[in-house]
């Protein structure tokens, strides 16, 4: 019988909750077809003797609802799983069901949806309904979010889609059916045509976590603007602007919901790009240029990091003299043996992103689209002539030469913004897992291609993988003793770790900055504080930094897993096991893309498991 997770009281609450989203939540940045109702709508009403298919009908626009609450971290936060809950009543003599309490999960590391729709419910939720875009992803060994859901009363669960990866994929149904919660499955135990929208919005907001999982890349969407002649920039290979205003705003928006936006050289020699968001709070994507020569120019927008974070990806050996002067500037520099956009993807998937935006040009997109790593298509078609025989194009080479040869886009929308015309389809269709990996109670206890001899490192990373809580991103509050010796709450390790670069530093300004990360809502933008002011202002590290890191990140570790059993006990769980961090980018606290990190995250847990094993 597989191991379900027993029903564990959920940590203290871990993070302030986010503030209320507007009434309206924001239009969906994706033109997509789902347009969200405005918060307590009352959905319409159903006598209270429904039929089977108008009952139905009451879960798929519920459903719906709950796919449109998840997509409210857009742009907020990186992309990350994307987890909407909404908790409906009947209303009591009444015959229409009614929202009681929502959620949605704010960013990785933050209080999850179905904690806060039953907050929000309070005692509304006894003997309502709970509708999830997509099944609880509880990966800390807690079971937040089906604890959430039995201590509220919830007596139904109407779920979209099980979980995509392996490691939590039908855990949360069940444990909610072993609690005597009845989980209605759309397309399992639900299975009327009524739901097809419903599961489409399932889809759509939960797309980069379904490709990343079924292809092992993140998500790919390549996007472009062209004239009505088909050019993206004049033969000049002037380009400012061939789309309006508003349809650049929709880019800034789709820049928003990415992990990382990227470019070839010849458009940073063309355009000199910022690529950013434009909006003043929120997420900021990485910009990464894939270049073979590295025959990139000394100044450009892209090297100011301090707007946001730039990588260069380039062949190995490529300049090296202009590479250091990169890093000098504090660009990532990452070298491949052949640089095409398959093994840029695959490092992509390496550092966890699940959503990419290709702003290329021609010549990258004909290699990106023949390497089969781009998936949705994004085409902004401009009412306006330029000509130019040597004009560029949206797309290069595919070594088509039939126009029976051509891609079709599928599922295609088609938008008007201002002047433009947006034509967006997808390449790849979404990918459907149901019949590609059983679920837990499915999934035979032993999986029989693994050999209890094989290799004994057990990887960890992102906070949905496999051991996810081993993250300094997990919503695990600590409470630690400050240099007064007070005791202090630290949301997370990650705030804890990232305000201590400047704990001790005799000046106002480094306060203010321990302040400002320890009040961040979530573990990324911690990081994110911490980072950015550490370039910024790097007269305000302690001095003793270097030396203290270790010891800093060693005593709220210690606080994390001696402050929850269950940690401990995930911890314990991997004795003779080699850990580490996956991360192929940080190798003093990860492992490296070729295990030539130091991987003292890694080291560090298994030092705190020996400790407690007292085999030190
Ligand atoms: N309207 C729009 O939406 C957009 C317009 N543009 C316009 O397009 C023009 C640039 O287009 P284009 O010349 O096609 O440039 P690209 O942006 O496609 O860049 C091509 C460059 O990408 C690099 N590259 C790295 N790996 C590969 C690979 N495996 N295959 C191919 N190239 C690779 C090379 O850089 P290197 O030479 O350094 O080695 C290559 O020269 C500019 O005028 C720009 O203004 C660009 C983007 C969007
Ligand atoms: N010219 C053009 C686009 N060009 C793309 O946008 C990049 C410039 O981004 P930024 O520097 O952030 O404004 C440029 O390098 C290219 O990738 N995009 C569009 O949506 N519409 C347009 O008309």
């Amino acid at each position: 019988m597989p191991h379900h997770t027993p029903v564990r009281p959920h940590p203290r609450a871990s993070m302030p909750p986010p503030p209320r989203p507007p009434v309206a939540a924001p239009a969906p940045a994706a033109p997509c077809p789902i347009r969200v109702a405005p918060s307590r709508r009352r959905i319409p009403a159903v006598p209270r003797a429904v039929s089977v298919a108008a009952s139905h009908a009451h879960d798929a626009a519920f459903l719906r609802r709950a796919a449109d609450v998840a997509d409210r971290s857009a742009g907020l936060t990186c992309p990350h799983p994307n987890f909407g809950c909404v908790i409906a009543r009947p209303e009591p003599g009444g015959p229409e069901a009614r929202v009681v309490g929502e959620g949605f999960l704010y960013a990785q590391g933050t209080r999850c949806a179905e904690l806060l729709a039953a907050e929000e419910a309070g005692e509304r939720a006894r003997g309502a309904t709970a509708y999830l875009n997509l099944e609880p992803g509880d990966c800390y060994g807690d079971s937040t979010a089906v604890s959430s859901l039995v201590q509220a009363g919830i007596t139904r669960v109407v779920v979209g889609l099980r979980h995509p990866l392996k490691h939590l994929r039908g855990k949360a149904i069940q444990s909610l059916r072993s609690e005597g919660i009845q989980v209605d499955v759309v397309g399992e135990d639900l299975q009327s045509k009524l739901f097809k929208e419903a599961l489409t919005s399932c889809l759509i907001v939960n797309a980069p976590l379904l490709y990343r999982a079924a292809f092992r890349v993140p998500f790919s969407v390549l996007k472009y603007a062209m004239t009505a002649d088909g050019k993206i920039a004049a033969s000049s290979g002037h380009a400012s602007w061939v789309s309006g205003r508003a349809s650049r705003g929709r880019v800034f928006e789709l820049r928003g919901r990415s992990d990382a936006v990227i470019v070839g050289g010849n458009t940073v020699r063309r355009d000199d790009p910022r690529l950013t968001a434009r909006h003043v709070k929120g997420h900021v994507p990485v910009r990464i240029v894939m270049s073979q020569t590295c025959n990139l120019p000394e100044e450009a927008n892209l090297w100011n990091v301090h707007e946001a974070y730039t990588i260069v990806a380039t062949q190995r050996g490529a300049r090296r003299d202009f590479q250091k002067k990169l890093a000098m500037k504090g660009v990532e520099v990452v070298e491949f043996d052949m640089l095409n956009p398959r093994d840029v993807m695959s490092y992509c998937y390496d550092r966890g992103y699940l959503s990419v935006l290709w702003e290329c040009g021609g010549t990258l997109s004909a290699a990106a689209i023949s390497a089969r790593v781009i998936h949705k298509v994004y085409a902004f078609c401009a009412p306006k002539i330029i000509g130019g025989v040597t004009a560029p194009t949206p797309v290069g080479d595919l070594g088509m030469n039939q126009m029976t040869q051509a891609i079709d886009l599928i599922d295609v929308s088609y938008e008007q913004i201002d002047r433009d015309m947006l034509m967006s389809g997808f390449i790849q269709p979404i990918p459907d897992l149901s019949p590609v990996i059983p679920s837990a109670d499915e999934i035979p206890s032993v999986d029989p291609e693994v050999s209890p001899y094989e290799t004994n490192i057990i990887s960890f990373y992102k906070t949905w993988d496999t051991f996810g809580a081993f993250s300094n991103f997990s919503p695990h509050p600590i409470d630690m003793p400050d240099e007064k010796g007070d005791c202090l709450t630290w949301p997370t390790v990650e705030h804890y770790y990232q305000a201590h670069k400047f704990v001790g530093v005799d000046n106002p300004q480094a306060n203010d900055i321990v302040q400002e990360i320890k009040q961040a809502r979530s573990p990324e933008e911690a990081a994110r504080i911490g980072r950015t002011r550490q370039r910024e202002f790097p007269e305000l590290i302690r001095p003793d930094w270097e030396s203290m890191k270790i010891d800093v990140m060693y005593r709220a570790l210690k606080c994390k897993f001696s402050t929850y059993a269950h940690l401990t006990e995930m911890l314990l769980s991997t004795a003779g096991s080699v850990l580490v961090e996956s991360s192929p980018h940080d190798l003093f606290w990860g492992g490296g893309r070729e295990g030539e990190g130091l991987n003292y995250l890694g080291r560090l847990l298994m030092q705190l498991r020996s400790e407690i094993l007292g085999t030190v």
